[in-house]
């Protein structure tokens, strides 16, 4: 190959020994660390061709007869397989390609490389080679075979104990294409007859010598004693599969969600056969090659991404979790120029981890996106089958909960009917303030169950549900206020739900960002606030949903019998003689059994459904969802090699693996072992940080005030009208609204009206141009100005009466604005603050711990304040004294700044911040 400049050997500075990059005349590029490991890369193909240890022992098998003029596959090393392994299908986009695809046979481009050696550690020392594949760069007739938009960007990444190859693919046209990708790594073994390969025990594998027969593998080693050629499906990417001599690992490969690995050795007969493979050369190697193989994935222009095959999908590529420096992908990798970094930058190497356009300039970091992108819709939204079924779960608790409110005050009268209705007002008060107080007591121990690795998120969930269930039906059936109380209090304490789904959310949109990574990285970078106004809507909206229509659920379905006297009472088909007897004697049990029949379908979603978002628990196996698989599959025929693109909701349906999930991969081989750490929990003293704490109490100020708001107006706007006269000076003067029960009904479903489409339709603009912090600043003032007003609308005279609805409709939208920006952006605040993904469930539960405190504490005092205003003739006090708890809550919000939350420090794509769902609609009660 012909490259346009031969740079010698560049160090990188300073007085330690740093890496070294060659760029050589024959096409390689090789990289040596001062510890003595190198690497070398062939352009053609970016096939990795030499891979040393610091004793000079080579690691990778190439055999003495492989070409290396570009005129075929290197025969060795690691080729990059893409977009097709094996032999491609008849009447399939790649069928026209050669077998294993094009790019281990095209030419790449050199894009640079970044090294990490800021600490000076030999230890630490590493170096980063990125290679660049793109349409325009492949020949002529391979562009014909294959005329999809695409670019790949391969690195390889040197440090003293193993090697890390990683791959991106893009798509960068408009229509969707299916790939296969593999990494068939040639390891150099002394004698293949005393190796095996480890950790595929119980997988199901093709084995391409024997017919393409699927089998089971029953050994735990396995030797290879003969031609092999097998491809072990569904392997758990997080077992490493390791190549043995004598029990002892050779070779370890870890693979980050590759989750089919073939093994292959040619044996003496087919050896012979290949013309660029020596005959007794099979002795002294094996491949051992991660890959996505199993189906195809779909990539679609911009990041969806499905597959199909048997409903199952798989990944495709995207980059290694070893992101230490930033990666840099050059506009003009697709310009077809051959202008690598080297030839247009001079030295052409990116140092310490420094940006580089590659543009010629050399300078600095990634500009900024030019045209600034649209907020993404809700159609864009990854994964919204799992979405889906934590909407589901979300929506049954606030049904539940405001479907009893329609019949509370007369359930509760029917305990004891001698009761005065301000006891039964009383007993209403607590029995709501006891399930907030319970939830109080257990979040916070809940949100530490969800990030255990012996529990976990999903059955969090589901005791959670299965406690409101059990909180649903026993009220349904209770005959006293205690037994009443009792199951209301039993919910709270198991419930911790919503700390929980924020924390899923969150997870489940960090990998739509894994996904989307396999954009180029200012791509990345302007989806994120995208993604993120989107999801993190969905609990609110929720909340939404069921105040709008629980209420009216809950008085359609209480005391059925009088009801509905043609279904259920005396003399009707299904009541008999005097009606249902059941529906007697508990007349407010059926709206709650219908609740239940709700939240029963929300926990067999999750069940069956949902996927474990815990970092480690992830890749368990979960019984219920292979059980869902299996039922889902009954539904679905098989299509056989049709192709089609799946929506998200299919492909979260069918999947049974949770390592088809995830749409990352890696192959990192490492020499010797290296196995995955487990990292130590931090403590509450490390957890909670200032910024934590001080975001936290934006937070629960935030909860308590607007808990409080909403308390407070359903008292207000009921209580008539002080006598005119009684009005003194500008602060003395007393009363409410006077409004009917139906007004109130009425002024319920304004709040709800008001919210839904500002949350719908604005919020996300909103958040998108303006950022999280900056959104809850600019908002939150709104809601102390809406408190200043409130009280004054008792002064509307009486002559004006029809300025109460415009006037009160103006207070309570600038509230409703207020916090429909402010809650979910404390809530993201609150995610965002958290920088290690072990502890997020936790500090979901300590804010939702918090906001339940202030939930129970904020109406109760509310509540306080509004009797004391009524009986001292100032009504106004306690709507200002709310109002002064609100300004210090923002107050406390301009020393708080937004965290780089969970990804960032994974390091996946720089300048990041975690995706989160959000939601704090409990708040607003
Ligand atoms: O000869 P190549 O095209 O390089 O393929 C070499 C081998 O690659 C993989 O391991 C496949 O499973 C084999 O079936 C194939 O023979």
């Amino acid at each position: 190959m012909d490259r346009g400049k031969k740079p010698t050997s560049i160090g990188i500075g300073g007085s330690i020994p740093q890496p070294t990059v060659n760029i050589n005349d024959n096409g390689t590029v090789d990289a040596k660390l001062p510890s003595g490991e190198s690497v070398t890369v062939h352009l053609f193909g970016a096939t990795v061709i030499s891979w040393k240890l610091a004793n000079g022992a080579e690691q990778l098998f190439v055999s003495s007869k492989a070409i290396l003029d570009g005129s075929k596959a290197i025969r060795g090393g690691i080729p990059v397989v893409f977009p097709v392994f094996g032999p491609p299908p008849p009447n399939h986009a790649t069928s026209s390609l050669p077998q294993h695809g094009f790019a281990r046979s095209s030419n790449w481009e050199f894009l640079g490389k970044s090294s990490s050696e800021s600490l000076g550690n030999k230890a630490d020392t590493t170096v980063k080679l990125d290679f660049g594949l793109s349409s325009s760069m492949i020949t002529e007739e391979f562009r014909k075979a294959w005329p999809y938009e695409f670019g790949l960007v391969y690195s390889v990444t040197l440090s003293p104990d193993n090697l890390e190859t990683s791959l991106q693919v893009q798509n960068k046209g408009s229509e969707s294409f299916d790939f296969h990708v593999l990494l068939h790594n040639y390891f150099k073994v002394p004698d293949v007859s005393k190796i095996a390969v480890t950790n595929l025990q119980d997988k199901v594998y093709i084995d391409k010598v024997d017919n393409k027969k699927e089998k089971n593998e029953t050994n735990k080693e396995i030797s290879i004693t003969g031609e092999t050629d097998r491809v072990y499906l569904d392997v758990d990417p997080t077992a490493p599969v390791a190549v043995i001599e004598n029990g002892q690992p050779l070779f370890t490969i870890t693979r980050k969600e590759l989750n089919t690995v073939t093994v292959w050795n040619p044996w003496a007969e087919n050896a012979k056969k290949m013309s660029d493979f020596g005959d007794e050369e099979y002795k002294g190697m094996v491949c051992v090659e991660p890959g996505a193989v199993k189906s195809w994935s779909v990539l679609e222009g911009g990041d969806a991404w499905e597959v199909e095959d048997e409903g199952l999908p798989t990944p495709p590529l995207l980059e290694a979790e070893n992101e230490e420096y930033d990666q840099v992908v050059p506009d003009n990798l697709d310009n077809g120029t051959d202008n690598n970094a080297l030839g247009q930058n001079g030295n052409g190497l990116i140092l310490n981890g420094d940006n580089d356009n590659n543009n010629g300039t050399g300078t600095g970091p990634d500009p900024e996106p030019e045209e600034k992108e649209k907020p993404i819709s809700w159609s864009q939204l990854p994964k919204k089958t799992q979405l889906l079924i934590l909407v589901l779960a979300r929506l049954s608790e606030p049904l539940t909960q405001t479907s009893l409110q329609a019949y509370l005050f007369y359930q509760l009268k029917s305990f004891d009917p001698s009761l005065p209705d301000s006891a039964i007002s009383r007993q209403a008060g607590i029995f709501q303030g006891s399930f907030t107080a319970a939830q109080f007591l257990t979040s916070v121990w809940w949100g530490r169950a969800a990030d255990s690795h012996w529990v976990g998120r999903k059955r969090v969930l589901l005791v959670g549900l299965f406690g409101t269930l059990i909180s649903c039906v026993g009220f349904g059936f209770s005959r006293s206020f205690t037994a009443a109380i009792i199951f209301r209090i039993l919910g709270g304490l198991m419930n911790s739900n919503v700390g929980v789904m924020r924390t899923m959310i969150s997870e489940i949109i960090i990998e739509k960002k894994y996904a989307s990574s396999l954009k180029l990285d200012r791509d990345q970078r302007a989806n994120d606030g995208r993604y993120q106004s989107r999801a993190f809507l969905l609990l609110p909206m929720c909340f939404n949903v069921g105040v709008i229509i629980g209420p009216s659920l809950g008085g359609f379905l209480a005391e059925p019998v009088t009801s509905f006297p043609g279904i259920f009472g005396p003399g009707s088909f299904l009541g008999g003689k005097d009606g249902v007897w059941w529906m007697r004697h508990w007349p407010y049990a059926f709206p709650n059994l219908v609740s239940a029949v709700f939240i029963l379908s929300a926990w067999a979603g999750i069940f069956f459904g949902l996927e474990e978002t815990h970092e480690s628990l992830r890749y368990q196996p979960d019984w219920g969802r292979t059980m869902g698989s299996a039922i889902a599959r009954r539904f679905k025929r098989n299509q056989g090699y049709r192709y089609r693109r799946l929506d998200d909701d299919e492909r979260s349906v069918f999947l049974e693996d949770d390592d088809d999930v995830v749409p990352a991969s890696a192959a990192t081989t490492s020499h010797p072992e290296t196995l995955p750490v487990k990292r130590n929990k931090p403590s509450w003293k490390q957890l909670l940080t200032r910024n934590v704490i001080l975001t936290l109490l934006t937070h629960s100020l935030l909860a308590m005030h607007t808990s409080a708001f909403n308390a407070m107006t359903f008292v207000f706007l009921p209580t008539p009208r002080a006598p005119e006269d009684s009005r003194r000076g500008f602060f003395h003067f007393n009363g409410g609204l006077g409004l009917t029960t139906q007004q109130v009904g009425i002024a319920t479903s304004v709040i709800g009206l008001i919210g839904l489409p500002l949350q719908l339709f604005v919020y996300p603009r909103v958040q998108f141009r303006l950022g999280t912090l900056k959104s809850l600043r600019s908002f939150l003032p709104l809601s102390p100005l809406a408190y200043i007003l409130m009280p004054f609308l008792v002064l509307i005279p009486r002559g004006a009466q029809f300025l109460i609805w415009p006037s009160f409709s103006f207070v309570v939208a600038l509230q409703v604005l207020s916090r429909t920006f402010v809650l979910p952006a404390a809530i993201i605040l609150v995610n965002n603050s958290v920088s290690d993904p072990s502890v997020l469930g936790t500090v979901h539960g300590v804010a939702q711990s918090i906001s339940s405190g202030a939930r129970t504490l904020g109406p109760f005092l509310g509540g306080l304040g509004l009797s004391l205003g009524l009986s001292h003739n100032i009504i106004g006090a306690v709507w200002w004294a709310l109002a002064v708890e609100a300004l210090l809550g923002w107050l406390v919000s301009w020393s708080i700044f937004e965290g780089e939350g969970i990804q960032r420090k994974k390091k996946v794509v720089p300048e990041e911040e975690a995706l989160l769902n959000s939601e704090s609609e409990e708040e607003r009660r």
